[in-house]
């Protein structure tokens, strides 16, 4: 019987590949996922004739196929190369491979500070117009996470508490994470999305490494 705790240590990789092979797999898969992000949008807005809907349906069916000839059985996981190079490109928020991340492109400044400058197109409407909440916990809890594993306490999110002071539109916006403190095991962290006229939505994440992580680490720093 499968272990969900087996399954998810499993997908976390070290293949060694080399840079030059990741950069080339970034050139290659990068614009691809842009593609379908772009289809995605298309699918949502175009007001074309039905027998051209007819037609993208098919050319889109035709281009699922060809990718689908060869393709992994499941979710990609995390992946390191040789040189610790890190893939979560199968991840919803910022995903390399990914067509539904928006995607984020996370910094993280010399003080800890971790932020993006990100655009949401339709595809992520909640309320008429305005960034669907769900969405702006996605970005979040990526960027808090993020914050967690700048400050060398990565974990998974134990909770995310969220107050939406006011609606979130559409378009440019920013979010940024700083971390607050250690509490044991649990990282705190805090940060918000903006949009041009200031907060929208604040956050307060604690992260905790797994207990199988910490075992693990434990295990390897006293062997
Ligand atoms: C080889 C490398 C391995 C790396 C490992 C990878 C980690 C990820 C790294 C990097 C990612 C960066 C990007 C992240 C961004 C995206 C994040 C997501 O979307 S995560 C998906 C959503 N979250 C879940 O699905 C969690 C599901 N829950 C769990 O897995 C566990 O419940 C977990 C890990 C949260 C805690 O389990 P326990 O077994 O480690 O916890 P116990 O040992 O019982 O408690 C430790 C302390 O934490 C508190 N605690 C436990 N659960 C809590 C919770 N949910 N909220 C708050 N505190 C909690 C406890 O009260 C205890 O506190 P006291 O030490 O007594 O003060």
């Amino acid at each position: 019987m499968s272990d969900p705790i087996t399954d998810q240590r499993l997908l976390y990789i070290h293949d060694q590949l080399s840079d030059e092979d990741i950069q080339r797999e970034v050139d290659l898969y990068g614009p691809l996922t842009d593609s379908v992000r772009q289809l995605i949008a298309a699918t949502l807005q175009t007001e074309v004739g039905e027998p051209d809907v007819r037609r993208a349906k098919a050319l889109v069916e035709e281009a699922a196929a060809i990718l689908q000839e060869r393709a992994i059985p499941g979710p990609y996981g995390v992946r390191w190369g040789a040189s610790g190079w890190k893939r979560g490109w199968g991840n919803a928020a910022d995903g390399v491979r990914n067509a539904v991340a928006p995607p984020l492109t996370i910094q993280t400044d010399p003080d800890g500070r971790t932020w993006t400058d990100f655009h949401l197109g339709p595809q992520y409407e909640g309320p008429a117009g305005l960034t669907h909440g769900g969405v702006s916990a996605l970005i979040l809890d990526q960027v808090l996470g993020d914050c967690a594993v700048a400050a060398g306490s990565p974990g998974m999110t134990g909770t995310l508490t969220l107050r939406y002071r006011k609606p979130t539109p559409l378009g440019d916006l920013h979010a940024e994470a700083r971390f607050d403190r250690m509490d044991g095991v649990k990282a705190i962290v805090k940060g918000h999305i903006a949009d041009a006229a200031g907060i929208c939505v604040e956050a307060e994440g604690i992260f905790i490494l797994p207990r199988w992580a910490r075992e693990a680490a434990a295990a390897s720093t006293a062997g």
